[in-house]
């Protein structure tokens, strides 16, 4: 595409006349600069983007798009806010693939990527090809590629989804983290359906308050669009047992569908009832009422599940052929994972790292264990502190053996952690080992028949990170090893 053109899309906001060379790609990192890249200036939390025009030149941009004047010798084009434009120029450049794309976002605090992968599921049981955006990985079709956000910048994420496009995906199933609703990644998404999990705290440390988050997420609700295409309508799937629900539905023109088990919803559970291995209750819907049958446990997995449902339901999938579906899956890497070792106690190893989810997770382990419960749990380093005496607080709760440990301490120091998580169990019993390993070896060691341990906090990650170093971590090979040891 000519660099006219291209900047044509950021109409009437600039108006270049000068050189106009062949764009061959857009970058916002200088080390990925090609000749004939148009190089975007961010101005990020760590460096800015503007210090390396000058290498991204070298490398051979042809042009660089900047939030003020740079001496180098390409052309320079200056807009306000290269971050918003970036958004603009990246859906231009790729040519719109998220219009040809069936696009499916899933907001909300927990159970985002649990909700995508049951999604993922429906659909290709249902013979399409699907795509997939979030924290484990972006999927397209079998194949799978490493991220480093849940939600990928716009220039990421247009050029993922032209990717799909390429590769003739129908559906696009995507997480829209809060961070990315705020830093505007997702600008230019035409979304079909918005789905909303829940909203409970998390990510205080960016969002400040409450209401702020809640702002955020309500931002894909917002993004859904504003017109009444009865040919590919929008739809928002929202949580009827969640106030925000209210606040998300205002905010959109799109049709609503309601999921819950509490308050009346459009598509209901009720009757419910759970073994440890699974999970049976009534479906009740427009569509009449159907028994659906779930290998997943915990009140959670219902309201992760209805979601899914919602979510197909509007997007045109038969409600017999979705609830086969759903009645299959098996869950997600990391989410509430057993690992059998051929011990005579359980152990589960689960991506809860927030107040909410902690909670359910262990009201899920006590509603069968029949010993005692022990809980290894930890909180990441530079996110939300006022999340640290909570999930303390919550192990000590439910959880007979609490024991604090190191999550993801960044550039934190591991013990002042671990003491921020104190301050909310003054008084209490609970076991504090700042190693992760030697506190789910602690867990292992004094494990008797019949007890369940939860680890806690990191899934299905496979790395730890403290200070500047990344280490390998696993909780399901570090436990299975622990057995072993024993
Ligand atoms: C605070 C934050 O969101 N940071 C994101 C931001 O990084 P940054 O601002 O530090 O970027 P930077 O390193 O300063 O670079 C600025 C610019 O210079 C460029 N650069 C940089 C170095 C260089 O040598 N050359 C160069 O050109 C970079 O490409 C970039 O364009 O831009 C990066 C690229 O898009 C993101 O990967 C990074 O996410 C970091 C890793 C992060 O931890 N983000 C978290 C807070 C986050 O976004 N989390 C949510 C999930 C939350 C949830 O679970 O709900 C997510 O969606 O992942
Ligand atoms: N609907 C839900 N409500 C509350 N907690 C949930 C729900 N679904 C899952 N959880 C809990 O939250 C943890 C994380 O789930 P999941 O990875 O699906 O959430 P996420 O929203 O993708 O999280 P992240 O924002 O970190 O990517 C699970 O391991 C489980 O403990
Ligand atoms: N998406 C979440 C993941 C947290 C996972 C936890 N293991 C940690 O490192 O804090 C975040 O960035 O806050
Ligand atoms: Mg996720």
């Amino acid at each position: 595409m000519k660099l006219h053109e291209l900047i044509g899309y950021l109409h009437p906001f600039v108006d270049y006349k000068g050189e106009n060379p062949e764009i061959t790609s857009i970058e916002n990192d200088n080390r990925r600069v090609n000749p004939g890249s148009l190089f975007i200036c961010i101005k990020g939390y760590t460096v800015d983007g503007h210090d390396f025009a000058g290498a991204a030149v070298r490398n051979g941009a042809a042009a660089v798009l900047a939030e003020r004047e740079l001496s180098v010798n390409v052309p320079v084009i200056v807009v306000k806010d290269t971050m918003r434009a970036m958004a603009v120029l990246a859906d231009a450049f790729y040519d719109q693939p998220s219009k040809k794309l069936h696009v499916i976002g899933i907001t909300g605090t927990n159970g985002k990527t649990t909700t995508s992968h049951i999604i993922e599921k429906i659909f290709k049981d249902a013979g399409q090809k699907t795509g997939l955006i979030g924290t484990m990985y972006t999927k397209i079709g079998e194949q799978t590629f490493d991220v480093k956000n849940t939600t990928p910048e716009s220039l990421t994420l247009q050029k993922t989804f032209k990717k799909m496009v390429d590769e003739q995906v129908d559906t696009a199933v995507m997480e829209v983290s809060s961070h990315a609703l705020a830093y505007g990644r997702v600008h230019g998404t035409d979304y079909n359906v918005a789905v909303f999990t829940n909203l409970t705290q998390d990510h205080l440390d960016y969002h400040k308050t409450m209401d702020e988050y809640k702002k955020a997420k309500g931002l894909l609700f917002s993004q859904l669009g504003n017109t009444f295409n009865h040919e590919a309508p929008k739809f928002a799937v929202l949580n009827a047992d969640d106030p925000a629900s209210k606040d998300f539905a205002m905010l959109t023109a799109a049709h609503l569908l309601t999921y819950g088990i509490d308050n009346y919803a459009d598509l209901q559970a009720m009757n419910i009832s759970m073994t440890a291995s699974g999970t049976t209750f009534d479906l009740v819907s427009p569509f009449g009422t159907m028994k659906v049958t779930i290998q997943l446990i915990g009140k959670f997995s219902i309201y992760n599940v209805l979601a899914s449902i919602g979510a197909a339901l509007v997007s045109g999938i038969s409600l017999e052929a979705i609830i086969k579906s759903v009645e299959l899956v098996k869950g997600v890497s990391g989410r509430f994972e057993v690992v059998d070792a051929g011990q005579d106690f359980s152990v589960i190893v689960d991506y809860a790292h927030t107040p909410d989810s902690l909670e359910n997770v262990l009201k899920t382990v006590q509603q069968f264990a029949q010993k005692r419960i022990f809980c290894v749990v930890g909180c990441g380093g530079d996110r939300d502190r006022t999340k640290r005496p909570l999930m303390a607080k919550i192990a000590c709760e439910y959880a007979t053996n609490a024991i604090f440990t190191s999550d993801n301490p960044r550039s934190e120091d591991p013990s002042a952690i671990i003491k921020d998580m104190e301050e909310g169990v003054k008084g209490e019993v609970y076991t504090s080992i700042v190693d992760r390993r030697e506190a789910i070896q602690h867990a292992i060691n004094h494990a008797e028949t019949g007890d369940v341990i939860l680890i806690a906090g990191k899934g299905h990650e496979t790395y730890q990170q403290i200070g500047d170093r990344t280490f390998d971590f696993d909780d399901r090979i570090v436990a299975r090893e622990a057995i072993e040891e024993r």
